[in-house]
């Protein structure tokens, strides 16, 4: 086997969260699976589709998909800190192929990446250096989106390239799914809001602080039944899980951004991450099956929470 998939749902709230011990313990559940998975596995390689939260990415210049070469993580939500290790040569070749498959995609050369890229990187391996990673940003959370059509091709040729490679790839998805948190937009933004949204690159630490510290009081907010925030939708999450694990992925490609917002919420446009992701995987190696699912929609977390691993089929 040289490839592998994790989709899995990150949450900034994980370590400020107030969910109860049990469910924090069925979650950490779910990551041990995941990690055993992994470290199963042993990756030389990892791939990893993420959103962006305006931490790396602003209206000033927003581009759908994004191929780093160096990466950086800014440390949102204590996050760890710093340099990615990203094999240039290995994301220059990524890029150049899936731009002359005709996939529009954008490079950098210095990629600033947040808590929706390292966190799985966090949890899957104990560090955001510990393996090779080349980070794809896919825009989940600035309207406009790419059509769904638009993000099956564009991981199917992230995969056809991966299936050149010789080596043992691990693909990661990290969004969604069903979620709605107090993330500006930019048609009702305030002025300061707009401000961020357009480019506010490294805020100040009481900017940080303040920014993070109004989503948190949300997420408690939303636990309690005290917030406008929009319910998480499980139906929905469950229903996308089961398409992503039939393989069946073409039955997506009608599913239009502003019925995926008024039925899950304006973040649930992260689930472009796991379907680029599980596109990757088809293309890289044909059929594939699902070897753990975890799902369980988490009010603290602000999030529908999935957690899924994948092997080529047996
Ligand atoms: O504050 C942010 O930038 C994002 C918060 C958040 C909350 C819950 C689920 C997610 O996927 C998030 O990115
Ligand atoms: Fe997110």
């Amino acid at each position: 086997m040289t490839f592998a998939l994790v989709c899995m749902s990150h949450s900034p709230l994980l370590e400020f969260s107030e969910a109860p011990q049990e469910v924090l313990d069925e979650v950490h559940g779910a990551f041990g699976a995941a990690r055993d998975f992994v470290t199963e596995f042993d990756p030389d390689l990892i791939v990893s589709f993420a959103p962006d939260h305006y931490n790396g990415f602003f209206y000033e210049l927003m581009p759908q998909f994004c191929i780093g070469y160096e990466a950086t993580s800014v440390g949102d939500y204590d996050s760890e800190t710093g340099p990615l290790d990203v094999p240039a040569e290995l994301a220059q070749g990524l890029a150049v192929s899936v731009i002359e498959a005709g996939l529009d995609c954008a490079i950098s050369l210095k990629m600033e990446v947040d808590h929706g890229a390292v966190q799985p990187l966090e949890l899957l391996f104990g560090g955001i250096a510990r393996k090779p990673v080349i980070p794809i940003f896919v825009n989940s959370v600035a309207p406009p989106f790419a059509p769904m059509r638009r993000i099956r091709l564009f991981g199917r040729a992230v995969g056809d390239y991966l299936r050149s490679l010789d080596a043992r790839v691990l693909v990661i998805g990290s969004g969604g799914l069903s979620h709605d948190p107090p993330v500006p937009q930019i048609a009702t933004a305030t002025e300061d809001q707009r401000k961020l949204l357009l480019n506010g690159r490294h805020p100040t630490a009481q900017a940080r602080a303040a920014r993070q510290q109004r989503v948190i009081d949300e997420a408690r907010a939303f636990a309690r039944g005290e917030s406008a925030i929009m319910d998480l939708n499980p139906e929905w999450d469950r229903n996308l899980m089961a398409i992503l694990a039939s393989g069946e992925l073409d039955q997506l490609d009608g599913w239009t951004a502003a019925q995926m917002a008024a039925e899950a919420g304006k973040s649930s446009h992260e689930v472009r991450t796991w379907v680029a992701a599980h596109n990757a995987m088809q293309a890289a190696v044909g059929e594939y099956e699902a070897t753990y699912s975890y799902y369980r929609p988490i009010r603290e977390l602000i999030t529908g929470f999935g957690v899924t691993t994948v092997v080529p089929k047996r």
